[in-house]
Protein backbone atom coordinates (compact mmCIF):
# COMPACT_ATOMS: atom_id res chain seq x y z
CA UNK A 1 0.00 0.00 0.00
CA UNK A 2 1.31 3.55 -0.53
CA UNK A 3 0.24 5.93 1.65
CA UNK A 4 0.39 9.69 1.95
CA UNK A 5 0.09 11.37 5.17
CA UNK A 6 -0.41 14.96 6.03
CA UNK A 7 1.70 16.26 3.04
CA UNK A 8 2.26 20.11 2.84
CA UNK A 9 4.65 20.89 -0.72
CA UNK A 10 5.57 24.40 -1.32
CA UNK A 11 7.15 26.44 -4.92
CA UNK A 12 8.65 28.92 -2.99
CA UNK A 13 6.26 30.96 -0.57
CA UNK A 14 2.85 29.23 -2.46
CA UNK A 15 1.75 26.16 -0.86
CA UNK A 16 0.30 23.90 -3.18
CA UNK A 17 -0.53 20.83 -1.23
CA UNK A 18 -1.71 21.31 2.73
CA UNK A 19 -2.09 18.41 4.86
CA UNK A 20 -2.72 15.89 2.32
CA UNK A 21 -3.27 12.17 3.16
CA UNK A 22 -4.15 9.35 0.82
CA UNK A 23 -4.17 5.71 0.77
CA UNK A 24 -3.65 3.51 -2.26
CA UNK A 25 -4.38 -0.13 -1.71
CA UNK A 26 -2.99 -3.04 -3.74
CA UNK A 27 -5.28 -4.70 -6.31
CA UNK A 28 -7.36 -1.64 -5.84
CA UNK A 29 -8.01 1.67 -8.01
CA UNK A 30 -7.85 5.19 -6.07
CA UNK A 31 -8.66 7.84 -8.26
CA UNK A 32 -7.81 11.50 -7.43
CA UNK A 33 -10.05 13.96 -8.82
CA UNK A 34 -9.95 17.97 -9.01
CA UNK A 35 -10.32 20.92 -11.17
CA UNK A 36 -6.97 22.31 -12.63
CA UNK A 37 -5.03 23.66 -10.80
CA UNK A 38 -6.29 22.11 -7.15
CA UNK A 39 -2.97 20.56 -6.71
CA UNK A 40 -2.83 16.84 -8.37
CA UNK A 41 0.24 16.86 -10.01
CA UNK A 42 2.06 18.27 -7.43
CA UNK A 43 0.50 15.43 -5.28
CA UNK A 44 2.00 12.78 -7.78
CA UNK A 45 5.50 14.98 -7.81
CA UNK A 46 5.35 14.18 -4.09
CA UNK A 47 5.01 10.64 -4.54
CA UNK A 48 7.48 10.29 -7.58
CA UNK A 49 10.55 12.45 -5.65
CA UNK A 50 10.51 15.02 -8.26
CA UNK A 51 9.29 17.59 -5.87
CA UNK A 52 10.16 17.95 -1.98
CA UNK A 53 7.82 17.80 0.83
CA UNK A 54 7.82 20.17 3.14
CA UNK A 55 6.04 18.19 6.00
CA UNK A 56 4.59 14.48 6.18
CA UNK A 57 5.32 11.46 4.89
CA UNK A 58 5.04 9.25 2.08
CA UNK A 59 5.87 5.18 2.60
CA UNK A 60 5.44 2.17 -0.32
CA UNK A 61 4.69 -1.44 1.25
CA UNK A 62 6.49 -0.12 4.30
CA UNK A 63 9.40 1.47 3.00
CA UNK A 64 9.90 5.34 3.24
CA UNK A 65 10.60 7.14 0.42
CA UNK A 66 10.83 10.53 1.80
CA UNK A 67 14.47 11.87 0.63
CA UNK A 68 14.47 9.18 -1.98
CA UNK A 69 15.39 9.98 -5.38
CA UNK A 70 12.93 9.45 -8.68
CA UNK A 71 14.99 6.52 -10.01
CA UNK A 72 15.00 5.08 -6.47
CA UNK A 73 11.63 4.85 -6.16
CA UNK A 74 11.11 3.55 -9.73
CA UNK A 75 13.16 0.75 -8.22
CA UNK A 76 10.71 0.56 -5.43
CA UNK A 77 8.38 -0.12 -8.36
CA UNK A 78 6.78 2.95 -8.03
CA UNK A 79 5.56 3.32 -11.96
CA UNK A 80 5.03 6.94 -13.25
CA UNK A 81 3.30 8.47 -16.44
CA UNK A 82 3.79 12.18 -16.24
CA UNK A 83 0.61 14.07 -17.37
CA UNK A 84 1.59 15.13 -20.93
CA UNK A 85 2.86 11.62 -21.53
CA UNK A 86 6.69 13.08 -22.20
CA UNK A 87 7.30 10.68 -24.95
CA UNK A 88 10.50 11.47 -26.65
CA UNK A 89 9.93 12.56 -29.96
CA UNK A 90 13.16 11.21 -31.93
CA UNK A 91 13.61 7.63 -30.34
CA UNK A 92 11.46 4.71 -31.92
CA UNK A 93 8.77 3.14 -29.79
CA UNK A 94 11.25 0.51 -29.16
CA UNK A 95 13.52 2.97 -28.00
CA UNK A 96 11.36 4.79 -25.64
CA UNK A 97 10.24 1.41 -24.12
CA UNK A 98 13.43 0.79 -23.55
CA UNK A 99 13.88 3.93 -21.21
CA UNK A 100 11.77 1.74 -18.84
CA UNK A 101 15.05 -0.45 -18.58
CA UNK A 102 16.96 2.43 -16.31
CA UNK A 103 15.68 0.83 -12.76
CA UNK A 104 15.43 -2.78 -13.86
CA UNK A 105 17.84 -5.98 -12.74
CA UNK A 106 19.60 -6.32 -16.10
CA UNK A 107 17.91 -9.76 -15.97
CA UNK A 108 14.56 -8.48 -16.51
CA UNK A 109 15.32 -6.07 -18.80
CA UNK A 110 12.62 -7.56 -21.44
CA UNK A 111 9.44 -6.06 -22.75
CA UNK A 112 6.66 -7.60 -21.04
CA UNK A 113 4.17 -9.20 -23.29
CA UNK A 114 1.45 -7.58 -21.71
CA UNK A 115 2.35 -4.76 -22.69
CA UNK A 116 1.40 -5.72 -26.68
CA UNK A 117 -1.61 -7.47 -25.35
CA UNK A 118 -3.45 -3.98 -23.99
CA UNK A 119 -1.85 -1.96 -26.92
CA UNK A 120 -1.56 -3.99 -29.98
CA UNK A 121 -0.28 -1.05 -31.78
CA UNK A 122 2.79 -0.84 -30.14
CA UNK A 123 3.94 -3.65 -31.83
CA UNK A 124 2.65 -2.56 -35.14
CA UNK A 125 4.51 0.99 -34.63
CA UNK A 126 7.93 -0.31 -32.94
CA UNK A 127 10.21 1.50 -35.18
CA UNK A 128 8.45 4.56 -35.39
CA UNK A 129 9.67 7.74 -34.17
CA UNK A 130 7.03 8.71 -30.70
CA UNK A 131 6.67 12.02 -32.25
CA UNK A 132 4.99 10.58 -35.05
CA UNK A 133 2.45 9.08 -32.83
CA UNK A 134 -1.07 10.08 -32.34
CA UNK A 135 -1.38 11.47 -28.90
CA UNK A 136 -4.03 8.38 -27.88
CA UNK A 137 -0.58 5.77 -29.24
CA UNK A 138 1.72 8.11 -27.17
CA UNK A 139 -0.52 7.51 -23.71
CA UNK A 140 -0.55 3.67 -24.49
CA UNK A 141 3.32 4.40 -25.54
CA UNK A 142 3.69 6.02 -22.04
CA UNK A 143 2.02 3.88 -20.03
CA UNK A 144 4.27 0.73 -21.65
CA UNK A 145 7.27 2.36 -20.86
CA UNK A 146 5.59 2.19 -17.00
CA UNK A 147 5.60 -1.47 -17.40
CA UNK A 148 8.45 -1.76 -18.53
CA UNK A 149 10.07 -0.85 -14.99
CA UNK A 150 7.54 -3.96 -13.57
CA UNK A 151 5.47 -1.18 -11.50
CA UNK A 152 4.36 -2.49 -8.21
CA UNK A 153 1.64 0.82 -8.06
CA UNK A 154 1.14 2.62 -11.57
CA UNK A 155 0.84 6.91 -10.61
CA UNK A 156 -0.76 8.32 -13.61
CA UNK A 157 -1.52 12.06 -14.25
CA UNK A 158 -5.08 12.70 -16.57
CA UNK A 159 -4.63 9.98 -18.87
CA UNK A 160 -7.76 10.96 -20.74
CA UNK A 161 -6.50 14.18 -21.24
CA UNK A 162 -6.81 15.55 -25.16
CA UNK A 163 -7.63 11.57 -25.85
CA UNK A 164 -10.53 10.08 -28.53
CA UNK A 165 -13.28 8.07 -26.89
CA UNK A 166 -11.72 4.74 -28.36
CA UNK A 167 -8.84 5.30 -26.64
CA UNK A 168 -9.85 6.20 -23.70
CA UNK A 169 -11.92 3.01 -23.20
CA UNK A 170 -8.75 1.07 -24.51
CA UNK A 171 -7.09 2.58 -21.08
CA UNK A 172 -9.50 2.27 -19.22
CA UNK A 173 -9.71 -1.44 -19.85
CA UNK A 174 -6.08 -1.77 -19.36
CA UNK A 175 -6.44 -0.10 -15.97
CA UNK A 176 -8.58 -2.72 -14.60
CA UNK A 177 -7.07 -5.60 -16.52
CA UNK A 178 -3.34 -4.62 -14.79
CA UNK A 179 -5.28 -4.57 -11.56
CA UNK A 180 -7.17 -8.07 -11.58
CA UNK A 181 -3.91 -9.39 -13.03
CA UNK A 182 -1.26 -8.24 -11.41
CA UNK A 183 -2.73 -7.35 -8.14
CA UNK A 184 -0.40 -3.61 -8.53
CA UNK A 185 -2.01 -0.66 -7.06
CA UNK A 186 -3.07 1.91 -8.87
CA UNK A 187 -3.42 5.75 -8.04
CA UNK A 188 -4.96 8.15 -11.24
CA UNK A 189 -5.50 11.94 -10.70
CA UNK A 190 -8.07 13.11 -13.24
CA UNK A 191 -10.57 15.31 -14.05
CA UNK A 192 -12.81 13.75 -15.94
CA UNK A 193 -15.72 12.51 -13.90
CA UNK A 194 -17.29 9.27 -15.89
CA UNK A 195 -13.77 7.56 -16.25
CA UNK A 196 -13.18 7.56 -12.24
CA UNK A 197 -16.62 6.81 -11.30
CA UNK A 198 -16.57 3.60 -13.64
CA UNK A 199 -12.49 2.83 -12.69
CA UNK A 200 -12.27 3.45 -9.46
CA UNK A 201 -12.64 1.46 -6.04
CA UNK A 202 -12.32 4.70 -4.08
CA UNK A 203 -11.96 8.32 -4.72
CA UNK A 204 -10.59 11.25 -3.11
CA UNK A 205 -11.46 15.00 -4.27
CA UNK A 206 -9.19 17.40 -4.18
CA UNK A 207 -10.06 20.59 -3.36
CA UNK A 208 -7.11 23.99 -3.53
CA UNK A 209 -4.31 21.56 -2.27
CA UNK A 210 -6.36 19.65 0.48
CA UNK A 211 -8.25 16.67 0.35
CA UNK A 212 -12.39 17.42 0.96
CA UNK A 213 -14.24 14.42 0.01
CA UNK A 214 -13.17 10.64 0.15
CA UNK A 215 -15.24 7.55 -0.34
CA UNK A 216 -16.37 4.62 -2.18
CA UNK A 217 -17.43 6.13 -6.01
CA UNK A 218 -21.04 5.86 -5.97
CA UNK A 219 -20.56 9.19 -3.31
CA UNK A 220 -19.50 11.31 -5.85
CA UNK A 221 -23.50 12.32 -6.52
CA UNK A 222 -23.45 13.43 -3.72
CA UNK A 223 -23.71 17.88 -3.78
CA UNK A 224 -21.06 17.97 -1.61
CA UNK A 225 -18.66 16.07 -3.95
CA UNK A 226 -20.41 17.80 -7.11
CA UNK A 227 -19.50 21.11 -5.38
CA UNK A 228 -16.05 20.63 -5.50
CA UNK A 229 -15.82 19.54 -9.16
CA UNK A 230 -18.37 21.97 -11.16
CA UNK A 231 -16.29 25.34 -12.16
N1 LIG B 1 6.62 24.70 -10.78
C1 LIG B 1 5.71 25.46 -10.17
N2 LIG B 1 6.04 26.66 -9.64
C2 LIG B 1 5.12 27.43 -9.01
N3 LIG B 1 3.82 27.09 -8.85
C3 LIG B 1 3.43 25.93 -9.36
C4 LIG B 1 4.34 25.04 -10.06
N4 LIG B 1 3.66 23.95 -10.45
C5 LIG B 1 2.38 24.13 -10.03
N5 LIG B 1 2.25 25.31 -9.39
C6 LIG B 1 1.02 25.82 -8.76
O1 LIG B 1 0.59 24.89 -7.78
C7 LIG B 1 -0.83 24.73 -7.81
C8 LIG B 1 -1.18 23.27 -8.05
O2 LIG B 1 -0.74 22.88 -9.36
P1 LIG B 1 -0.84 21.40 -9.91
O3 LIG B 1 -0.15 21.34 -11.23
O4 LIG B 1 -0.41 20.44 -8.86
O5 LIG B 1 -2.42 21.26 -10.11
P2 LIG B 1 -3.27 20.18 -10.91
O6 LIG B 1 -4.46 19.90 -10.05
O7 LIG B 1 -2.42 19.04 -11.30
O8 LIG B 1 -3.73 20.99 -12.17
P3 LIG B 1 -3.67 20.60 -13.73
O9 LIG B 1 -4.86 19.76 -13.95
O10 LIG B 1 -3.75 21.93 -14.39
O11 LIG B 1 -2.37 19.90 -13.94
C9 LIG B 1 -1.35 25.65 -8.90
O12 LIG B 1 -1.76 26.85 -8.28
C10 LIG B 1 -0.14 25.90 -9.77
O13 LIG B 1 -0.19 27.17 -10.37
Amino acid sequence: MLSVENVNLHYGAAQALRSVSIEAKMGKITCVLGRNGVGKSSLLRAITGQHPVSAGAIAFNGVILGGMAPYRRAKEGIGYVPQGREIFPLLTVKENLETGYAPVKRGDRSIPEDVFNLFPVLRTMLGRRGGDLSGGQQQQLAIGRALVTRPRILVLDEPTEGIQPSIIKDIGRAIRYLRDSTGMAILLVEQYLDFCRELADHVYIMDRGAVVHEGPPETLDTVEARRHLTV
